[in-house]
């Protein structure tokens, strides 16, 4: 650590603004909590906010997005606060972007690209790394045809259209032919996780995914399971690169639990489109293991927005448990709702969650004592197919069995139950 101090480079200073319009939709507007939000995802990229604002307007200012006006306040502020970068809250168009850089004199960024960057910095795996490269290559792709556009209405003035046309042609060209190939690279990479869906299928280990907000604790809970030695951070999207851990939950079931990266609202949907191999695997799991940081005020919210997200990956009819995370940071705890209160730091709620993902698989198993009649000998090759055979013994009426068997199992068998000998 101490050497790492020395060419420690500046961290860049960030102006965070953020626009409030009634006629936007909830992942387009602004709010203080979006904003505060911005800011702990500027932390996570390793910059430092110092100072924030937040304009409200009936619509936005096709030109500057936040009106002449507020733009020369925010370059004032910037300028005061010796910041680096100005980023906004909202998406903006290309074109506001290269306005306000001119404006302010500053790089301009938004959310968006933001959230590319943290992305970026996090993706430790080739496929992670494809996966971000080519998200960030559908954001570019657009706004370098914006310019394009503002050039071309340039009226071709002598040395600026030709070549520069010529050279953002190029390089859009070559943009999208790096976009097909990695496209074609990550087809393949879902084709190797089909072909491992189909292996897990014959093992017949159930899948359950940990799904929810960035930073809700689903390494953490991983980690507390399956001592799987995943990095848990206080840092948003720290997980970018899903773990599969097998976990014992019962003396007669075992499960795959797979970690997942985390949510967040208006996440890119270059994003979502770029992860969707990682995530496809959700919509492939028999059950969802929703977690929620009940000590953050927007946990509601955040809920709201995970929701969204299953939904849009086509995973909304597999069964969820809802896991009520971080219970010990809560004086007040959410009243009664359906799923498991717990501490992934404590360990508190453990027994009562596995017992839940237990029920929701539906696979709740169960001990039984039978004594099989010598004459249903099919019977007992069942129990040794399909059941797990405890102990056994040959009595006068037949034969007697202690087993553990699934609920089909035990309603079979029902008719043979005895009392323990
Ligand atoms: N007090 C408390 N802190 C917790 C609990 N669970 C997780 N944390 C902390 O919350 C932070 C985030 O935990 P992670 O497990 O990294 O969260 P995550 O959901 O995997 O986050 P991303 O991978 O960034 O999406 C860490 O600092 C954890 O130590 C809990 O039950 N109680
Ligand atoms: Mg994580």
């Amino acid at each position: 650590m101490m050497e790492m101090e020395f060419d420690k480079p500046k961290k860049e200073r960030a102006v965070l603004v953020g626009l409030r319009c009634h006629s936007f939709g909830m992942d387009e507007n602004a709010d203080e909590e979006t904003l505060a939000e911005l800011a702990a995802l500027v932390e996570t990229a390793g910059a430092e906010t110092v100072a924030m604002t937040l304009q409200t307007r009936p619509a936005p200012d096709a030109r500057t997005f936040i009106g002449e006006g507020k733009a020369q306040e925010v370059k004032e502020l910037a300028e005061a606060n010796e910041a680096d970068l100005i980023i906004f809250d909202n998406e903006l168009s290309p074109s506001q972007m290269r306005v306000l850089e001119e404006m302010t004199d500053k790089t301009v960024l938004d959310r968006s690209a933001l959230i590319l960057d943290i992305f970026a910095q996090r993706a430790r795996t080739g496929e992670g790394k494809l996966q971000v490269e080519l998200a960030q290559y559908q954001y570019i792709l657009p706004r370098l045809a914006g310019l394009g556009h503002a050039m071309s209405r340039l009226g071709g003035g002598i040395g600026t259209r030709g070549p520069g046309e010529s050279k953002l042609e190029s390089d859009r060209r070559h943009i999208r032919r790096r976009i097909d190939k990695l496209r074609e690279d990550l087809e393949q990479v879902r084709q190797v996780r089909a072909v491992q869906r189909r292996q897990r299928k014959k093992t017949e280990l159930p899948l359950v995914a940990i799904v929810g907000y960035t930073n809700a604790g689903k390494s953490t809970l991983l980690n507390l399971l399956t001592d799987a030695g995943i990095e848990a951070n206080d840092r948003l999207f720290d997980t970018l690169d899903p773990t599969t851990r097998k976990k014992r939950i019962s003396d007669t079931q075992e499960i795959l639990l797979s970690d997942t990266v985390g949510f967040i609202r208006k996440l890119p949907h270059h994003l979502v489109s770029a992860f969707k191999a990682t995530l496809e695997e959700l919509a492939y799991a028999d059950l969802l293991l929703h977690v929620v940081d009940v000590s953050d005020p927007n946990w509601e919210i955040h809920a709201a927005t995970v929701d969204k997200v299953i939904e849009q990956l086509g995973a909304q009819e597999i069964p969820r448990v809802m896991v009520y995370n971080k219970a010990d940071k809560c004086d007040e705890l959410p009243a009664a709702r359906d799923g498991v209160l717990f501490s992934a730091k404590t360990g508190e709620g453990t027994e009562a969650l596995l017992a839940a993902i237990e029920k929701a698989l539906g696979r709740g198993k169960h001990e039984m004592h039978l004594c099989i009649p010598y004459s249903d000998g099919a019977a007992l090759d069942v129990l040794h197919r399909e059941g797990q055979v405890k102990s056994i013994e040959y009595g006068e009426a037949g034969t007697l069995v202690t087993v553990i068997v699934d609920d089909k199992l035990c309603g079979q068998m029902q008719k043979y139950r005895v009392e323990e000998a």
